[in-house]
């Protein structure tokens, strides 16, 4: 699903690497953190993952494809087969909830059939049936985050990464996103996020990656501890 051979990343006019000669592979679907303190590349790596950025030295294959070789225009492709949730929900504020879900199946040219049948489905599925005509502002952190999963997911992602999905969320109701988002990855699609959270690490007891200072420095479900030298 996802293969990092030897990656490094260095912005440009920037001496210290973001990403250091990271190796690992993430398998169909499996759950994955990705964890690490504040600039130790986390978004990089998810990043060069959505091939936003490119890296300096060494391959990235994401489902298959080594995306340096990707041409632009196989891009968009590639993306409409990742969903993405972030810490601040990045909804159309002035779109209902049904329409910011549709949104997601207008752009890739589903038909109005088709949005008609899937969108209720998948906001059943978080939890927000009979919310479909509430605008974003009315609803709480937690739903935001609801209607922004099932916005990543109505396409039935292969993949769905996660920055920070709690990180605006109470403990409570974070524990419900991240039921939710075992839930999707139960029906098969592989998830990688990226959390500052550890209550959530220690509970939900899933595959821990860990970048310090752009190094890889531990894969918990590898047995790889310790630094990389
Ligand atoms: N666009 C950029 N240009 C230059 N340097 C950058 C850029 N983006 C990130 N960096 C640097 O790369 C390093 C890794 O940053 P990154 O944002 O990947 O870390 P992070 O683990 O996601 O941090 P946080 O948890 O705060 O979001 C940091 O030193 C950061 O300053």
């Amino acid at each position: 699903m996802i293969r990092f051979d030897n990656v490094s990343k260095v912005y440009p006019k920037q001496t210290r690497p973001a990403l250091r000669d990271v190796s690992l592979e993430v398998e169909k679907g499996e759950f994955v953190f990705l964890v690490g303190s504040s600039g130790s590349g986390k978004s990089t790596f998810l990043r060069l993952v959505l091939r936003e950025e490119r890296t300096t030295h060494g391959q990235v294959h994401v489902l298959g494809k080594d995306l340096a070789r990707l041409s632009n225009w196989k891009v968009p492709q590639m993306r409409r087969q990742l969903g993405t949730v972030f810490q601040d929900f990045r909804l159309l504020p002035n779109k209902t909830v049904a329409e910011n879900v549709a949104f997601a199946q207008e752009v890739i040219g589903k038909s109005p059939g088709e949005i008609r049948k899937s969108v209720p489905q998948v906001l059943d599925l978080v939890g927000l049936g009979g919310k479909e005509d509430r605008m974003p502002g009315e609803l709480s952190g937690g739903e935001q985050q609801r209607v922004a999963i099932a916005r990543a997911f109505v396409n039935r992602p292969k993949l769905l990464i996660a920055d920070e999905p709690t990180g605006n969320l109470d403990p409570q109701t974070s524990v419900g996103i991240m039921k939710l988002l075992d839930r999707i990855n139960r029906t098969g699609t592989t998830v990688l996020m990226a959390t500052h959270d550890q209550n959530i690490v220690d509970q939900m007891r899933k595959r821990v990656i860990e970048l310090e200072q752009g190094r890889l420095v531990r894969d918990q479900a590898r047995g790889v501890y310790g630094y990389q030298h």
